[in-house]
């Protein structure tokens, strides 16, 4: 497709969205620090909306009363639409509320279905049909606010329209030649006639126009498919933090900034688990050479970060924590060596149950493995390979990483700590540990 001169891509996640004045500060940022040309904007459900939708539909899967939380999150939504309607007169309140309503009465109806049918083989479809409805709540209030507030034309873009997907559910996975043509032909469309877009993270849609989702936290993924697919000059997702930084300042004291990095560095630290930037963003933006900003929404003048093809002097030690571990090991019932057979059962074993290895350690005559703690699957996991093999395994454990480490900062993190296994290559370190 051809180049759209100046567009740029901005993500706003469910913090900078968690209410009408934070709807009103992303109003300010788009018309302060917006970009000359067009701009995309894609956007996450409001604050822990997505979390709150996930509890009603197990509700309403299990046959059981989830009225109270429904109301709950309906009333979250109104009052963010009165309380926006307050800050900007220009809004329609009868006419958004109107277009609210409609979008609660589809959630209630896909809930009801649930409820009434319940098929376990239909549970995931469910799911995305149900927890999609965040990000609609949110576009529709982010497009209406935004529209009012710069008195100029924004178009909403379902998102079904732009990306397809498969029909693995909670699991999308993009049909990236039709996102292109797609996202070229509804984008265009709309730009003939507005500067801003406004579209849903996390959501896709299958040939069939059922609604698919990423993966949790899979925004900032749409963002980069989506800049990937209109050659964007540019992404910015938005966040609650400085820029990205060594550490989650939530769980380490003392972070520091990095100005500037690689996508290299950005990619292998989101592998890691550092959750400020979903690990799928980066290879789009990277093939294509489009740079990546993390800014704060709280201080939107200030630097932020910059991800690029880039080399930068070595960099302050990263530090990562990935909870709700399980370490399993794997031995052989006769004390014979863990051989490359074994070794192909185990993985196949693995990749059967959807488990994803973290760390990985190959001794004499046994095989351990660390993997977030899904206990469906673990427990898929241990009857595949029961037979075969003599079982261990230890939950509750977290995995911490150290990118760039040195004597000083290895010496820092395991102080105290019972390490239950360890591995370091020339530039990481880790090692697993009791909570
Ligand atoms: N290395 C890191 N640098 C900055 N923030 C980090 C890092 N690792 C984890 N975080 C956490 O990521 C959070 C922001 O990401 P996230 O909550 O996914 O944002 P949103 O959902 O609003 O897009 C921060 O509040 C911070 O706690
Ligand atoms: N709302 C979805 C998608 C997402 O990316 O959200 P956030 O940008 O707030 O992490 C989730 O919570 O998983």
């Amino acid at each position: 497709m051809e180049k759209i001169p100046g567009l740029e891509v901005y993500k706003f996640g469910g913090a900078s969205v968690k209410d009408a004045a934070a709807i009103l500060n992303l109003c300010r940022i788009v018309r302060d620090f917006g970009p000359q040309g067009p701009l995309m904007i894609v956007v996450s459900a409001m604050g822990k909306t997505t979390n709150a939708l996930e509890v009603i539909y197990d509700l309403a899967y299990r046959g059981e009363d989830y009225s109270v939380q429904l109301a709950a999150l309906e009333n979250y939504h109104k009052q963010a639409c009165t309380e926006l309607a307050e800050s900007i007169p220009t809004i329609n309140l009868v006419q958004l509320q109107f277009q609210l309503q409609q979008l609660t009465t589809s959630l209630a109806e896909e809930l009801q279905f649930m409820h009434q049918v319940h098929m376990p083989e239909s549970y995931d479809q469910g799911y995305d049909q149900v927890v999609s409805h965040g990000e609609r709540f949110s576009a529709l209030l982010t497009s209406s606010a935004l529209a009012q507030f710069l008195s100029t034309a924004v178009r909403y873009v379902p998102a079904q329209l732009l990306l397809q997907t498969d029909e693995v559910w909670r699991e999308g996975k993009v049909d990236w030649p039709v996102t292109e043509a797609q996202t070229s032909e509804f984008v265009n469309k709309a730009l003939t006639d507005a500067t801003i877009i406004v579209t849903e993270g996390f959501l896709g849609g299958t040939a069939n126009g059922r609604t698919t989702t990423l993966g949790r936290e899979g925004s900032d993924y749409t963002a980069a498919i989506l800049a990937y697919c209109l050659r964007a000059e540019a992404v910015t997702i938005w966040k609650d933090v400085a820029g990205l930084l060594n550490a989650d300042p939530k769980i380490f004291p003392d972070t520091v900034r990095y100005p500037e990095i690689s996508y290299r560095e950005t990619i292998e630290m989101a592998y890691y688990g550092a959750s400020v930037i979903h690990p799928k963003t980066l290879k789009p933006l990277a093939d294509r050479n489009i740079p990546l900003r993390v800014k704060s929404f709280l201080d939107p003048a200030a630097a932020g970060t910059l991800i690029h093809d880039c080399q930068h002097p070595a960099l302050a030690p990263a530090f990562i924590r990935k909870t709700d571990q399980c370490l399993l090991s794997f031995a052989s019932k006769d004390f014979s060596f863990i051989s490359e057979e074994n070794l192909a059962v185990i993985f196949a074993a693995l990749a059967l149950a959807k488990l994803k290895i973290n760390v990985m350690q190959n001794s004499a005559i046994s095989f351990s493995v660390c993997t977030d703690f899904v206990e469906r699957r673990v427990h898929q996991l241990l009857d595949l390979l029961r037979e075969q093999f003599t079982l261990h395994y230890n939950t509750g454990l977290q995995l911490f990483t150290i990118k760039n480490y040195d004597a000083a900062s290895i010496a820092q993190l395991t102080a105290g700590k019972r390490l239950l296994l360890e591995q370091r290559t020339r530039s990481t370190f880790q090692f697993v540990c009791q909570a």
